[in-house]
């Protein structure tokens, strides 16, 4: 019953990951701190080394520019239109470090690299990207601005080690790789500048560079330190490369996790760090009783029974007098909007009501209840349908109050039986679910690579009979905004079930 889970284990950054930190290890001071920290960098940079690579992972802005080599000289050039606040690279991060900074102040030991420059962001001394009262110094050469900060997977691992900074080296002699190029770019002032250098949310330690103005394909591409609009160019990022940038940012994060395992991080430190939630990837309970794997690769189960037809009717009577409108989300704008996609209707059950289905669901799934998206059932009266749709959600926005997150796991549960049309069907791998009073179906929108598993496309087939479904998803970290947090939910009724 192992499953997809089987090959989560072996992810390529878990190997990579494993290879580096061995060789990174044999150096590595005694100190226990210098190992953890030295692991971390080397697992990000087998991550970096990994995401670099274009057979394995292209963003959408790997092609926008190219270096051109000519009498001008060494130039990063457009190969196409670029709109202003859309990416144009990603920064290179060839390699990561470490750097011991001393803590009786002295001058740090020189870098051994001596063919390499170095760069250095320090959480402590730089503050926040471009920080207050550091403008002048934003532009120097040597300085990578690395987005390192509290609330980062990198930061809950060396954060409070305050003698630890990371740093990144440029290696001159490596081949120009498309869609990393930023170290290559000249640096030009506000009037040359047409880009400038934002760090990903979520993604440490990397950075786009991002268009300030509309670029022409052949113009070169010249960074400058200034920030013209920084937020707008940042929600402009966000909103054209939101799926990019979270799928990076997961990256980063399965090296933490990586690292967390290898350095068998004491169990009070690694339960506060799994407490907010590096890992990427959600194994349900397999040992959950009644679970049936119903299709294997993409892995689906059911559970026949997981409501009780008392529960299931309870909850149908407490939702019914208050259904509305199903409201999809435009993951461009982060909306939340009626789509003729889907017509059902449906209602938010908040948990405090639900309590025995709540633990069943945790139960099911692993998971803290902060992680599992507001519970809804919905109703699909005759013609009503869902089409065709993954269930696959990730980014910056999900007007559910994830942030930077991606769902990783649907449960749904059948509430009524449904003897014509209404079924759950998977076009992918032909798989037809007849509603069953009680049933759960459990599948996995996003895949071991983190990208959206587009085999679990399904749909709601048009329905013909009444039918009614209790459903929800579990996310990669708990609900970080308090105005979509349950709390806000109206109640129902006083039938707690
Ligand atoms: O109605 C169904 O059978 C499926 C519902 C669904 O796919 C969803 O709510 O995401
Ligand atoms: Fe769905």
């Amino acid at each position: 019953l192992a499953g997809g889970f089987a090959k989560v284990k072996g992810t390529p950054a878990r190997k990579t990951g494993s290879a580096a930190a061995a060789k990174t290890s044999a150096r590595a001071a005694a100190s226990s701190d210098d190992i953890t920290a030295k692991k971390a960098v080397s697992n990000l940079f087998s991550v970096c080394a990994h995401i670099q690579d274009l057979k394995l992972y292209k963003p959408t802005w790997a092609d926008a520019c190219h270096q051109i080599v000519d009498e001008g000289g060494t130039r990063i050039v457009a190969k196409r239109d670029i709109r202003r606040g859309h990416a144009v690279t990603l920064f290179p991060i060839h390699s990561l470090g470490l750097r011991t900074i001393r803590s009786d102040g002295r001058k740090a030991r020189k870098n051994r690299e001596s063919d390499t420059e170095f760069v250095v962001y320090d959480v402590d001394r730089d503050g926040e990207f471009f920080g207050r009262g550091g403008d002048e110094r934003a532009g120097l050469r040597l300085k990578l601005n690395i987005p390192l900060d509290r609330k980062q997977p990198a930061a809950a691992l060396m954060g409070d080690r305050k003698r630890h900074v990371l740093f990144s080296t440029f290696l001159p002699q490596k081949s120009a790789q498309p869609g990393w190029l930023g170290g290559r770019m000249r640096l030009g002032d506000e009037s040359t500048g047409n880009s400038i250098t934002i760090p990903l949310p979520g993604a440490a330690p990397l950075c786009a560079v991002v268009a300030t103005r509309d670029v022409k394909e052949g113009e070169e591409i010249i960074r400058c330190a200034s920030r013209p609009d920084l937020e707008e160019l940042k929600s402009i990022l966000a909103e054209e490369h939101g799926k990019d940038i979270s799928m990076l940012g997961m990256h980063v994060q399965m090296a933490c996790q990586t690292t967390l395992e290898q350095v068998g991080a004491d169990k009070a430190e690694s339960d506060e760090i799994h407490s907010s939630e590096l890992g990427p990837f959600h194994a349900i309970n397999l040992n959950y009783p009644g679970l049936k794997m119903i299709h294997q690769d993409p892995d689906i189960y059911s559970v026949d029974d997981f409501l009780s037809a008392d529960e299931c009717d309870r909850i149908v009577a407490k939702a019914c007098p208050h259904l509305k409108p199903c409201l999809v989300n435009n993951e461009r704008n982060g909306r939340v909007e009626q789509d003729p996609a889907r017509t059902s209707t449906n209602a938010n059950v908040p948990q405090v009501e639900v309590p025995t289905v709540m633990r069943k669901i945790t139960d099911l799934t692993n998971c803290s209840p902060d992680k599992v998206e507001i519970l809804q059932v919905l109703r699909y009266k005759k013609g009503q349908e869902f089409v065709p749709h993954t269930d696959g959600f990730s980014g910056p926005y999900s007007s559910c109050g994830f942030v930077d997150s991606t769902r990783l796991c649907t449960v749904f549960c059948y509430l009524n039986d449904v003897e014509e049309g209404g079924t759950t069907y998977f076009p992918e791998v032909d798989l037809d679910i007849r509603p069953k009073r009680g049933m759960a179906v459990i599948h996995f929108p996003a895949d071991v690579e983190m990208r959206e598993d587009k085999r679990t496309l399904h749909q709601g087939s048009p329905a013909l009979d009444d039918k009614w479904l209790l459903t929800t998803w579990v996310w990669k970290d708990p609900r970080t905004e308090e105005e979509y947090g349950e709390e806000r939910l109206p109640k129902l009724n006083d039938d707690i079930i």
